[in-house]
């Protein structure tokens, strides 16, 4: 059990599982939501495990919650490393700003440092509270909202297979067994842990009306579904239900891809499907006869952290250019500061002169491709002590479909 004492006089240490509850109710009062139902509760504990959640304590009494639940990342190359999925994260107003967050962070950060994980990934309430603590935006993505009236699929664009909404109680059994062939398909797709299912689906099916209809390719496996809810399912006006959310849209390949949009947009009475987080390379609006039924907005998708820069450089292939030596600074994690030689061969640690100087945080922006070296040289993120390196290491770290990690959380 970890245990840190901060100036402040909070301590840090993993919640007991029969405080989880009272740890989730804290974490949605922080998000000024109301505790949470014994039925939801029912559900929710199996979303936690104990001794990955950490409390700051004052006393007895717990202020501050952070939990995570075990995952992989795929990374460019197509392997998949341990990762670990941060959510749930939430200080208690009155001990806001005393450094509770950060006395968790770093009871998180070393607890998987010492398990394992390569990574460690969030999504972010509020894009100015992770850099801190090494996280970096390592996946963009874009929220697409389609004027279902106006979409029609080109006449050009295949389609094969056959969509099927799938019963309640066929749902999990169904995407579970599916989801695993998805994984080497793109970078930054994220394994799904027991916990994940629950916190993403068991819950969603149990408050929402969530309906999920999967993709059959002709030999009859399931290799694509989207799960989305109706914007008003109480209403019963049926004009008023306007809007089809899609949370989990994942497609084997663009073919796939190709008839669950076709699906979406054909289903009645909907004014707008709005598909969140999808990669950036979707093509919809080159898809349909008329682009302009499509509107879209971009932004961070997963916040990466590298918690073991080692194995992460050393897991992913580079393109072709000349070596690039990177020092890479991490004060929190000390370990994984230092010198790194990257060439399209692979990753070794050098005492070699540093062409490129960047903080952990950095690293973890240009690791998936969603950024460029030049870029951010060229607005002072990256110290550059050699202008050749630049160009290689945009050629070393680029990868080519966008990374994306498609998994709410
Ligand atoms: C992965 C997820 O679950 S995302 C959900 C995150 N949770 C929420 O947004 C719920 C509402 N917010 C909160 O519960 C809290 O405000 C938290 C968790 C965001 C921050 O907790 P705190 O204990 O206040 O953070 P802590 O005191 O450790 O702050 C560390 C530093 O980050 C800064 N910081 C932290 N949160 C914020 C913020 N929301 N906006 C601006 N600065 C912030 C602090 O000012 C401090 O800076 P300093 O070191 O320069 O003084």
């Amino acid at each position: 059990m970890t245990q840190t004492l901060l100036p402040t006089g909070l301590m840090f240490r993993s919640v007991a599982e029969d405080r989880l509850r009272g740890a989730h109710d804290l974490f949605l009062t922080a998000l000024h939501a109301k505790p949470a139902s014994d039925e939801l509760w029912d559900v929710m504990r199996d979303a936690y495990v104990a001794d990955r959640t950490f409390g700051a304590f004052d006393g007895e009494r717990q202020v501050g919650t952070a939990t995570s639940f075990p995952a992989s990342l795929t990374v460019p190359g197509g392997a998949i490393l341990p990762a670990a999925g941060v959510t749930y994260v939430g200080v208690r107003s009155d001990y806001r700003r005393r450094g509770a967050l950060t006395g968790m962070m770093r009871a998180q950060l070393e607890d998987m440092a010492a398990r394992g994980d390569a990574f460690s990934m969030l999504h972010a309430s509020e894009p100015v509270i992770y850099g801190r603590f090494g996280y970096g935006v390592g996946t963009v993505t874009r929220d697409i909202r389609v004027r279902s009236k106006r979409a029609r699929l080109r006449a050009e664009v295949p389609v094969t297979g056959t969509v099927r909404l799938l019963d309640g109680d066929e749902v999990l059994p169904a995407l579970r067994a599916a989801y695993p062939a998805l994984l080497p398909t793109r970078t930054g797709l994220m394994g799904r842990s027991d916990e994940w299912w629950v916190l993403s689906y068991t819950r969603r099916l149990k408050t929402d009306h969530l309906l999920v209809a999967a993709h059959y390719s002709p030999s009859g496996d399931i290799d694509g579904w989207v799960a989305y809810k109706p914007a008003e399912p109480e209403s019963r006006d049926i004009r008023a239900r306007g809007n089809l959310y899609v949370l989990d849209f994942q497609a084997a390949d663009q073919h796939v891809a190709n008839a669950l949009w076709g699906y979406l947009v054909g289903i009645d009475l909907i004014d707008e499907v709005v598909a969140y987080v999808r990669p950036m390379d979707d093509p919809i609006e080159a898809m349909l006869e008329d682009a302009y039924a499509v509107r879209d907005e971009s932004e961070a998708e997963l916040w990466l952290r590298i918690v073991d820069v080692p194995a992460a450089l050393a897991a992913r292939t580079y393109g072709i250019a000349e070596p690039v030596v990177i020092e890479v600074v991490d004060p929190l994690l000390p370990g994984n500061s230092g010198r790194y030689r990257v060439s399209p061969q692979g990753m070794e640690r050098t005492t070699g002169a540093p062409a490129l100087t960047m903080d952990v945080e950095v690293l973890a922006m240009i690791y998936l491709g969603a950024w460029r070296s030049t870029v951010l040289a060229d607005i002072g993120r990256i110290t550059v002590a050699d202008p050749a390196a630049l160009p290689a290491a945009d050629r070393l770290f680029a990868v080519g479909r966008p990374a994306w990690n498609g998994s709410l959380f």
